[in-house]
């Protein structure tokens, strides 16, 4: 059974490369494919952490298997973590000491990560609106990003010489690898615990320990999410005035033992239009 999933897997990857170059060469649209079949498959469910901010938990948004082929993708390209400046360049910063390394747009995988994520959104983007270049992030023991937010205070200029506006109106972030101890995404200022505790609740039990109280200074505050492999988090960072919600600010806590690994997927929304 083993050998018989091990060989499934590695048809899979093939199909993966083999639909990326095929598309490449011939049109350059990599979504005509057919051997990219398994975007239409997805097997998530969700729950509603909070509607206000509005925070959805995902489970199973990739298979372990793209995770696993997701990591490949990525795993020879990285480099100490940067984080990308609101005045614009990328700067080394002593609060994120993790790695991360750019995923291959035009990958059929990730592009089927990409639309599988743009249909999550539903009418939240429009279809002229473009992702980021996917992220991974990995993280050894003791590494972490400190408390942070997604989205800059000033929109950003597009690169493309529209003079088009964006941000991170939103961000998911997925578990890929979940080999290690601690390292949960923690969110201070998302406060759906307290309402549990008052009513009686138990969210560790509720929700199978997938998301637990958080602390800070010593005192139960906020939400902090298990890594758990294929399973995301998703949330908005802009609301309807084009205004950055700072109670999405949050942390990648430092790793106990073992590694994490993890992916960002942030959809830009123009606001100059
Ligand atoms: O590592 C985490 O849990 C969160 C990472 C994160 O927030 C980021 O890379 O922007
Ligand atoms: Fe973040």
């Amino acid at each position: 059974m083993a050998k018989g999933g091990k060989r499934e897997s590695r048809v899979l990857r093939l199909a993966y490369l083999f639909s990326a170059d095929i598309s490449n060469a011939t049109t350059g649209i990599i979504s005509s494919s057919p051997l990219t079949w398994s975007c239409e498959s997805h097997q998530y469910t969700n729950e509603i952490v909070s509607l206000d901010p509005l925070v959805i938990y995902i489970n199973n948004f990739t298979s372990f298997q793209e995770a696993e082929d997701l990591i490949r993708l990525g795993e020879d390209d990285f480099e100490d973590s940067f984080i990308a400046r609101s005045k614009g360049g990328l700067q080394k910063v002593s609060g994120r000491t993790s790695q991360s390394a750019p995923l291959e747009v035009s990958h059929a995988l990730v592009s089927c990560i990409l639309s599988r994520a743009r249909k999550f959104m539903g009418t939240m983007m429009q279809p002229d609106e473009p992702f980021s270049i996917p992220q991974l992030v990995r993280y050894a023991p003791k590494q972490r990003y400190d408390l942070h937010t997604d989205f800059w205070p000033h929109h950003q200029v597009m690169n493309d010489g529209s003079g088009r506006l964006f941000n991170r109106v939103a961000s998911f972030f997925v578990f890929l690898r979940d080999n290690c101890t601690e390292g949960e995404t923690y969110f201070p200022a998302v406060d759906v615990l307290d309402e549990d505790a008052k009513n009686g609740g138990n969210l560790e039990k509720s929700f199978g320990g997938k998301m637990t109280r958080g602390e800070r200074d010593g005192r139960e505050m906020g939400v902090k999410f298990k890594p758990i492999t294929g399973n995301a988090m998703f949330w908005v960072n802009i609301d309807k005035d084009g205004n950055g919600d700072r109670r999405l600010v949050h942390a990648g806590l430092p790793v106990g033992e073992g590694e994490k690994i993890g992916m960002n997927l942030w959809p830009r929304k123009f606001y100059n239009k």
